[in-house]
């Protein structure tokens, strides 16, 4: 994430990891204040043994495509809510990349981290028998947890 004010939203994704059981590493890297920090983190992510990368950041959120920029692995981006407006510029400087570089764009704010933290999993469960079965146990446990009645 870009700055440690992002991190209310980003422990969202967090959480949702560790209950399906995926490791993963919580860090801040700036495209704008800790250039080297990312051009390092980026370029090494793959050879780190790191599959599936989620930046999250807010308002000129430029870390998601410059972290594409720089590595094969799988991007999701989840645009951070801005006080000034919202989150909106945060969703359109990380969604509207040129082709040939992605990032997978989430919703704005802690649903989009969640669901980072769901489609993250989604991609590694692809070769991985057992968290598939842990997500597929989510998602029953979820569903379960809707009531019929309103109130
Ligand atoms: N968008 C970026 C980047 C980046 O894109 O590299 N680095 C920090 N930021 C964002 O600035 C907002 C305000 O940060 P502060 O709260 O630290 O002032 C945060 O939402 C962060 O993601």
């Amino acid at each position: 994430m870009g700055s440690r004010s992002d991190w209310a939203t980003m422990s969202r994704a967090a959480e949702t990891l560790e209950a399906l059981g995926v490791a993963h590493l919580a860090q801040v890297v700036s495209a704008h204040r800790t250039p080297e920090r990312l051009y390092d983190f980026a370029r090494g992510a793959a050879d780190r043994g790191f599959k599936v990368i989620i930046a999250g950041a807010g308002g000129a959120a430029h870390l998601p495509g410059m972290v594409a920029a720089m590595t094969r692995l799988p991007v999701l981006g989840v645009p951070v809510q801005s006080r000034t407006l919202s989150g909106l510029d945060s969703l359109l400087s990380i969604v509207q990349m040129p082709a040939g570089v992605p990032v997978g764009t989430l919703a704005i704010g802690e649903a989009g981290a969640v669901n980072a933290g769901l489609m993250a999993a989604s991609i590694l469960a692809t070769n991985d028998a057992a968290l598939a079965g842990r997500l597929d146990a989510w998602r029953k446990a979820q569903t379960e947890a809707v009531p019929v009645d309103p109130a």
